[in-house]
């Protein structure tokens, strides 16, 4: 059938039944399985005396609450050491496939599903965490769900859910140097908002999209639930195909050769119909940075702050001086000069290898500014070995930086990094509501290149300045 979209072709190839109205029975490949998430869903399967269908399509890796530092140590007791203990034991007595806490192959789900190719194209693929829209970037549907539905997928494999309406993105124009996909995905939720996407499924398209690598295009897919889409996904390329090639979990001999036949042949067709298109040059775009306690409170690193005097709409105005309030920032202030105590360069968004090498081209050389602690936390186990054989760790250490163990760290206030009462921080994640890097902490979203910046000028800064 013509005309339909990559999300349309693999909806259809796993719906199990079709309710009408696009309620759907769909068929789920793949589910990736933390801590936080699943303890719930594995009592109810046991309340319900169900056993999992297929241990083989699960993962289970601890990452939200686990130390990044003296990690044996602190797992010996304390809550960290309960939701470890507990995920392992969940997974052992069903059988799941569960990564230990040292392994090689530990990290972040979303780091290290692409990483083992557990991700594969034409999936669909489900974890209790919202930013799997990041997997979309193989060109699979892959989205958050709840805890109960976590319960779902490992009794039946199946999960009712409404299909979303298509929306395309088309990125265009490239990029200028010292910019970045996380100056292009902030820059684009500050234009539609953190509700542009909502209801939409995203297919990112587009000449600057083609040029990514795999890394960059997690970033990008990664974001999307941050412009209110639970899907966000990209047609497979070459560049897809080289990152799968020989991944332990990717099929091998003559099923490769039939997978990578399929999945090239899987894209949206050329007429296809989406709800809504987007188009989005991204050819003059300064870095981005965020000011305020949504991803939508973004601005270029040349803009001044928002003046709320000077928005006429009650409603945000009243959003903008919140915002100020909570940041203690001032209206009309220079973005580039505010002061920070804290610098976080990780997370599932910007925790991947490429990630670590544009902040340690910046870092190399030059020292963090006094009064700065700053932590790189690499997304994966695997990650940081490839960091550790090129050298990167040495750079961020003798610049003053921490180098730490995998982990969810600093990006969320669930373990032992976070940020004090008060405390700003430049941040590489992808959240900067209220306390989410701690209580009363304050966080700048940025790019990991305008990450090291700050940290070396001790306050936000133009990187395109010290390249
Ligand atoms: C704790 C987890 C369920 C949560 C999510 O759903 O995304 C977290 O990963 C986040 O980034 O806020
Ligand atoms: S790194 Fe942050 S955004 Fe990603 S899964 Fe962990 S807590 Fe969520």
């Amino acid at each position: 059938m013509a005309r339909q979209t990559l999300y349309d072709k693999i909806w259809q190839s796993h719906t199990v039944r079709d309710y009408g109205g696009g309620n759907t029975l769909l068929y789920i490949d793949r589910h990736l399985v933390q801590e936080v998430s699943s303890p719930q869903a594995f009592a109810a399967l046991d309340a319900a005396g169900r056993a999992v269908r297929r241990p083989d399509a699960h993962i289970a890796v601890a990452d939200h609450a686990v130390p990044t530092k003296l990690r044996a140590f602190k797992l010996r007791s304390g809550q960290a050491a309960k939701q470890v203990r507990r995920l392992e034991e969940n997974a052992a007595r069903h059988n799941i496939p569960y990564i230990e806490i040292d392994d090689d192959r530990h990290g972040i789900v979303h780091v290290i599903g692409p990483e083992l190719g557990f991700t594969l194209p034409g999936t669909t693929l489900v974890c209790g965490d919202s930013h799997t829209c990041t997997h979309g970037a193989f060109g699979c549907i892959a989205f958050g769900i709840g805890t109960s539905e976590c319960a779902t997928v490992l009794a039946t494999q199946t999960l009712h859910q409404k299909k979303q309406k298509r929306m395309r993105v088309i990125l265009d124009g490239g990029l200028a140097p010292g910019v970045t996909v996380k100056d292009v995905i902030l820059a684009l939720i500050a234009e539609i908002g953190t509700g542009g996407g909502a209801g939409y499924a995203v297919e990112f398209a587009g000449s600057t999209v083609d040029a990514m690598s795999m890394y960059e295009r997690m970033t990008l897919c990664n974001m999307a639930i941050e412009a209110g889409s639970r899907v966000g996904l990209i047609a497979v390329d070459e560049t897809t195909i080289r990152f799968l090639k020989d991944r332990p979990l990717a099929p091998k001999g003559d099923k490769w050769d039939a997978a990578v036949a399929a999945w090239t042949a899987l894209k949206s067709d050329p007429d296809a119909q989406f709800d809504r298109q987007v188009n989005f040059e991204t050819s003059n775009l300064a870095p981005q940075i965020s000011w305020g306690t949504s991803p939508e409170e973004t601005l270029p690193v040349t803009a001044h702050l928002p003046d709320p005097e000077a928005e006429p709409d009650p409603v945000r105005r009243a959003r903008i001086e919140k915002s100020l309030n909570y940041m203690a920032l001032k209206p009309g202030m220079a973005l580039r000069n505010i002061p920070i105590d804290r610098v976080f360069i990780g997370s599932c968004t910007n925790g991947r290898i490429d990630d670590l090498r544009s902040a340690a081209k910046v870092v190399k050389g030059r020292k963090v500014a006094a009064g700065v602690s700053a932590i790189v936390v690499p997304g994966s186990a695997a990650t940081r070995i490839a960091a550790e054989e090129e050298g990167l760790h040495d750079i961020f250490l003798s610049a003053g930086f921490e180098w730490r163990d995998a982990g969810c760290s600093m990006c969320v206030g669930m373990n032992d990094d976070r940020l004090s009462e008060g405390e700003r921080c430049a941040s590489t994640s992808n959240r900067n509501f209220e306390g989410r890097q701690g209580r009363g902490g304050r966080t700048h979203l940025m790019s990991p290149k305008m990450a090291a910046a700050a940290a070396v000028a001790g306050h936000l800064t133009d990187v395109r300045e010290m390249m």
